[in-house]
C-alpha cells in the first residue's frame, strides 16, 4: 500500500467537504489543543465524557477518540460504553494509551480497553506501545524512554492479535499492521516540547478515519499531515509557545504543494 500527496490531499478535501463530527473522550491537559487542531484541519470536534450522554454523542459522530491521559473509574466506564456503541454502529475508534507503562493502573486500563472490543487504531509512543503487550518497560510519565523501533515487534503482535493498525510516534513514526510497516520521517524535535502533540496526532487520526475506511492508510495520512504541519511550524517558531500557534496555522493553511515537497516516507 502506498501513500502520496494526492491520496493525502484527497482525504483532506473529504474532511473539508463533510466536516465530520469527532467525539473525543480525552484528557484535561489537551482538550483545547486537540479541539483546535481538529477545527484547523476542517473537522468538527466535541469533547464529551459524561456517562449519561456518550452513547448519544457517539451515535451522531463519525469517529470516536479515546485517550486515557487523566483517567479515573467513571471515565473508564464512559469510555467502554462509548466504545461499545461505536462498535455496534460500525464507527471507527482510535485509542491513545497515554502513560501506559508508567503505572500499573494505566497499563491495565489500556489493556482492558483493548480487550473491550476491536479497536480500529492504537497510537502511542514507543514505551506506551511496548507496555501493551505485557512487556516490562518504564514510561516516564507520558514520555517515551525508547526510540520508535524498540516497539515494532510489540506493535506487530498487537496489530495481529487485535486486527487493528498501530502507530508508534517519535522521531520516526511507524505505521504498523499485521503485514506491513510504513515509516514517516516528517516532524521536528520541537514538537516533543509541546504537551499533547501525540494526543493531537491521535485526534487527527480520528478525523482521517471518518473519511477513509482503510485504517492503515488513514493513519499514515494523518501522521504525515501532523509531521508536515509541525515541520512548517517549527521553521517559523522561536520556541514551544510559538510552535503551538504556528502549528494550528500551518494545519489550517496546508497546501497540496507543501505535502508534495515535504512528504518523507519509506516502506520497511
Ligand atoms: N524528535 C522528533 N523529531 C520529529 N518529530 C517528532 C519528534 N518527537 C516527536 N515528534 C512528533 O511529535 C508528535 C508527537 O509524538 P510523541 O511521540 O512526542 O507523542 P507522545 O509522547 O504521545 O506525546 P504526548 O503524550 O505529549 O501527546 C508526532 O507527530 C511525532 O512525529
Ligand atoms: C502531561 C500529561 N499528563 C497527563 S495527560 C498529559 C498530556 C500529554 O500526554
Ligand atoms: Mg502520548
Amino acid at each position: 500500500m502506498n501513500i502520496n500527496a494526492h491520496s493525502i490531499w484527497s482525504d483532506i478535501q473529504k474532511i473539508h467537504n463533510s466536516v465530520p463530527l469527532i467525539h473525543n473522550i480525552t484528557n484535561y491537559v489537551v482538550m483545547n489543543n486537540t479541539a483546535n487542531a481538529l477545527l484547523a484541519l476542517g473537522a468538527s470536534p466535541v469533547m464529551a465524557h459524561a456517562i449519561e450522554e456518550v452513547e448519544d454523542m457517539v451515535s451522531i459522530a463519525r469517529a470516536l477518540v479515546i485517550n486515557i491521559g487523566t483517567l479515573s473509574e467513571t471515565w473508564i466506564e464512559a469510555m467502554q460504553k462509548a466504545m461499545q456503541k461505536a462498535h455496534e454502529l460500525k464507527k471507527p475508534i482510535v485509542l491513545d494509551p497515554v502513560g501506559a507503562g508508567a503505572t500499573p493502573y494505566r497499563t491495565a486500563t489500556a489493556q482492558k480497553l483493548i480487550e473491550t472490543i476491536n479497536l480500529t487504531v492504537i497510537r502511542g509512543n514507543a514505551s506506551e506501545i511496548y507496555s501493551l503487550v505485557g512487556e516490562d518497560t518504564q514510561t516516564k510519565g507520558v514520555d517515551s524512554t525508547q526510540q520508535s523501533e524498540f516497539a515494532i515487534e510489540a506493535a506487530k503482535s498487537l496489530a495481529q492479535r487485535n486486527k487493528c493498525t498501530v502507530v508508534i510516534s517519535g522521531m520516526k513514526d511507524l505505521i504498523v499492521n499485521a503485514d506491513q510497516v510504513i515509516q514517516i520521517e516528517n516532524g521536528h524535535p520541537l514538537m516533543a516540547k509541546v504537551t499533547g502533540m501525540g494526543c493531537t496526532a491521535t485526534a487527527l487520526i480520528g478525523a482521517f478515519l471518518a473519511v477513509n475506511t482503510d485504517a492503515f492508510i488513514a493513519s499514515a495520512h494523518a501522521t504525515a499531515v501532523i509531521g508536515i504541519a509541525g515541520e512548517i511550524a517549527a521553521h517559523q517558531a522561536t520556541g514551544p509557545g510559538s510552535l503551538q500557534i504556528h502549528f494550528l496555522d500551518a494545519l489550517y493553511k496546508l497546501k497540496k504543494e507543501d505535502i508534495e515537497e515535504k512528504l518523507k516516507f519509506y516502506k520497511i
